[in-house]
């Protein structure tokens, strides 16, 4: 994808009228040095006819010109909105998996930087485009003036454009090497925002932090920035200097190799110094684009470019409610992690498993057994490697996932809170909240209004509290918790395995509960016990010495 690509994408009829627009512009600056040249080259006063050609242009250039910037800025401003909208929602529409290698800090840096870097540059591509409208109507002009000059302008201006591409390219490479630090450097930025009270405690770890890591990429960062641009601001000096040496050549050599009347030479040279400044701002604009082409190159690479990266039917409404199911099942399910480090594979599975309505279930096992993992591949986080797994019967495969996502409330282990009530829209959604919230005993503490909580600045086990309120509010047919009762006080947890899940439960919800919990195994169903990615048993309670 190129700049050119997504201004075209944004709207092909308005690119094409600011493109005509500025054509018109860069002609008719081009004609009103063309007059200006035929005014001072004739020894008489202007006629009436060459002063109204000379208003009748400026006007047309004053309206080509202003029609013109303002189609482009409203293009460029429409391009950037759509392209932060469709980059957030390609990040959304990504597997969890891919963003999880990708990384966070990969996209916020994408996000920010790349999006701020690709959105400069639209919003100089309107003076872009005039001014080398302007440039390609002068060449006509000089064109026009003499072949002659112009033959041997052109083979002088291949040469220049040839010894200017060379340190482009350098460039280029350079300014690709910065982003790549760019990207370490939000993660560090990352780890100054999350682990602000590790690095508070540990001086040590602190200053250690700040030297070798930040700083260090930071430098490597600024090297490349430095050496980058400086080899670009040689190239567009070289530029500025290759101007000069034309006209040189122009007024010195040239007369004294072939026969060449002085008008056309001062016309020329009128004509080059007037191309001078629009050919400034295009070579003083080139880092810019190079940089949003390396930025674009960048979303790319993260597999989250423009066309569709992702095959899932992303529309729920062709298939129905699942209020009433009978059986969740999975099928020789896997799934691996590569860890590049360590250079081993966690593989979870094969796992076979049957769900029911209505089933309180508990997944137990030790650290890194693959509980969460096992609870992303349920609910259709995670596509399995191998396996299938069907709901009803029904093969989900990336036509129904979305759908089959829809059936999940679940509060993972690093849940994330919204304060606003997304995508409920229940008549009383206040009342009912409010109720949910006093039964979770979170009234005193937080009020909702017009489906907006008032506060998510709470402790750790209170925000868990507001994530199972949410679950409540969206009254799926199949619950998940992950480790949901870890940060809740005694009396809170009691109250949990011993009034919330049973409830429920008698809903006709299946509850499937990550727990390390063993004072209540005995409530469950039935307990999953995992071991090394696999199952080791899968029991009632009772018949397991716990
Ligand atoms: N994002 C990831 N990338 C690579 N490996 C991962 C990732 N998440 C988990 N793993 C690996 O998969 C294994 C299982 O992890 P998982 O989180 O499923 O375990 P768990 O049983 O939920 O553990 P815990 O009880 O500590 O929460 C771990 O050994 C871990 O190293």
């Amino acid at each position: 994808m190129n700049l050119f690509r997504l201004l075209l994408r944004t709207s092909a009829l308005l690119l094409t009228l600011a493109i005509l627009a500025g054509i018109l512009s860069g002609g008719t600056a081009a004609g009103l040095i063309a007059l200006i040249n035929a005014t001072l080259s004739q020894n008489q006063p202007s006629t009436t006819t060459l002063i109204w050609s000379f208003a009748a242009l400026c006007l047309v250039r004053l309206i080509a010109n202003l029609a013109s910037q303002v189609l482009l800025i409203y293009l460029s401003e429409k391009a950037i909105l759509d392209l932060r909208m469709l980059l957030s929602r390609r990040i959304l529409a990504s597997p969890l998996r891919q963003l999880e290698q990708i990384g966070a800090y990969r996209l916020l840096a994408t996000l920010t930087e790349d999006i701020r870097t690709i959105s400069n540059t639209v919003l100089i591509t309107p003076f872009f485009c005039i001014n080398t409208a302007i440039v390609i109507a002068c060449l006509i002009y000089l064109g026009w003036l003499s072949r002659t000059v112009f033959v041997v302008g052109l083979c002088f201006l291949l040469v220049g454009i040839l010894s200017y591409l060379l340190p482009m390219t350098k460039a280029m490479s350079l300014l690709k090497l910065a982003r790549e630090q760019e990207d370490r450097l939000f993660n560090h930025f990352c780890a100054i925002t999350q682990g602000t009270k590790e690095l508070k405690l540990h001086r040590q770890r602190r200053q250690s932090f700040l030297k070798e890591d930040l700083r260090t990429t930071a430098l490597s960062y600024r090297r490349h920035n430095i050496i980058g641009m400086s080899v670009f601001a040689a190239a567009a000096s070289w530029g500025q200097i290759l101007f000069f040496v034309a006209i040189g050549l122009l007024l010195f050599i040239l007369p004294s190799l072939t026969k060449i009347h002085p008008t056309i030479l001062s016309a020329y040279a009128l004509t080059i110094i007037y191309m001078m400044s629009p050919l400034e701002h295009i070579m003083s604009t080139l880092p810019t684009v190079t940089r949003a082409l390396v930025a674009l190159k960048k979303v790319e690479s993260l597999g989250l470019s423009l066309p569709a990266n992702s095959n899932e039917t992303t529309s729920v409404a062709a298939f129905p409610s699942e209020k009433f199911w009978q059986c969740l099942e999975l099928v020789n399910v896997t799934h691996s992690y590569y860890q590049e480090r360590e250079e081993t594979n966690f593989i979870l599975g094969p796992i076979n498993l049957k769900f029911n309505p209505g089933e309180l279930v508990f997944i137990v096992g030790g650290n890194g057994s693959g509980k969460s993992t096992l609870a992303k591949l349920i609910s259709g986080l995670y596509i399995p490697e191998t396996g299938e797994i069907y709901l009803d019967g029904k093969f989900i495969d990336n036509y129904n996932r979305e759908w089959y996502r829809q059936q999940f409330s679940v509060v993972f282990s690093d849940f994330y809170l919204f304060e606003r009530l997304l995508g409920l829209d229940s008549n009383d959604l206040d009342a009912q909240t409010q109720n949910y919230l006093a039964q979770l005993q979170l009234d005193h503490k937080v009020k909702v209004n017009n489906g907006v909580l008032s506060t998510t600045n709470l402790s750790q086990g209170q925000r868990k509290r507001l994530a199972l309120l949410t679950t409540y509010l969206e009254d799926r047919p199949i619950y998940m918790f992950d480790e949901w009762a870890s940060d809740q006080d005694p009396v809170f947890k009691d109250i949990f395995y011993t009034q919330l899940l049973p409830e429920l439960k008698s809903r006709g919800k299946t509850v499937l509960v990550i727990s390390h919990d063993d004072r209540y195994f005995h409530i469950a169903d039935r307990i999953i016990k995992l071991e090394y990615g696999k199952v080791k048993y899968e029991k009632n309670p009772a018949f397991i010495n716990i």
